[in-house]
């Protein structure tokens, strides 16, 4: 029997930065077509920031084995619409995830395949339960960097096909200064 290492590292709390991850860089170019106002989107790009970061861990894509990554969503918006991750079902449909909050403030939209929508809020120390089947998108609704951690199974894959598409049932926007869960004028089943 070959056993892999065991592994220790430290999350800088601060910056998410996971010491030798393999780090990943979205840009607002990245998320052509994600965000419902497409004026808002056009002018934006003109600077095309940094929507967010992923530092991951992730070991070789078999069953019973876990990565870890750390996302820092940075602060902004497109429109009325907050900055979010792409989002996506697993590509192992069935495979679970958990999503710890480390700074800043946000939540998490979650959204079964048939469209039913739940709208979580994420401080520090939340623990999000993202069940098997469940599409999952990040959003942060504060005026800071909103940094996570989560643990997915190693071979939980990601399917972003359906959310580039058709998006969320539910668009997270600011509103008279207030954060608001709504429909999605876009959506359809
Ligand atoms: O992949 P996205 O939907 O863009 O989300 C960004 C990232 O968020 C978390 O860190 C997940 O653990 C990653 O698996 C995911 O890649
Ligand atoms: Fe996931």
């Amino acid at each position: 029997m070959e056993y892999k290492n065991p592994l220790g590292v430290d999350i800088n709390l601060e910056t998410g930065v996971i010491p030798g991850a393999k780090k990943l860089v979205r840009r607002l170019s990245d998320l052509k077509g994600y965000f419902v106002d497409e004026d808002a989107y056009s002018e934006l790009l003109k600077e095309n920031p940094v929507v967010y970061e992923v530092y991951a861990v992730e070991q070789e894509e078999k069953d019973g084995d876990l990565n870890f990554a750390t996302t820092v969503l940075y602060p902004g918006k497109v429109g009325k619409e907050f900055f979010f991750t792409k989002g996506h079902y697993h590509s192992k449909a069935d495979r679970a995830e958990i999503y710890y909050g480390i700074k800043g403030k946000g939540g998490m939209l979650l959204q079964t395949p048939e469209g039913k929508a739940e709208w979580i809020e994420m401080r520090p120390g939340t623990v999000v339960y993202v069940p098997p089947y469940w599409a999952h998108r990040t959003v942060n609704t504060g005026d800071e960097p909103f940094i996570f951690l989560a643990i997915y199974p190693a071979d939980a894959g990601h399917d972003y096909g359906s959310i580039a598409e058709k998006g969320f049932s539910k668009l997270v926007i600011e509103e008279n200064g207030e954060v608001k869960v709504v429909d999605n004028p876009r959506w359809k089943e």
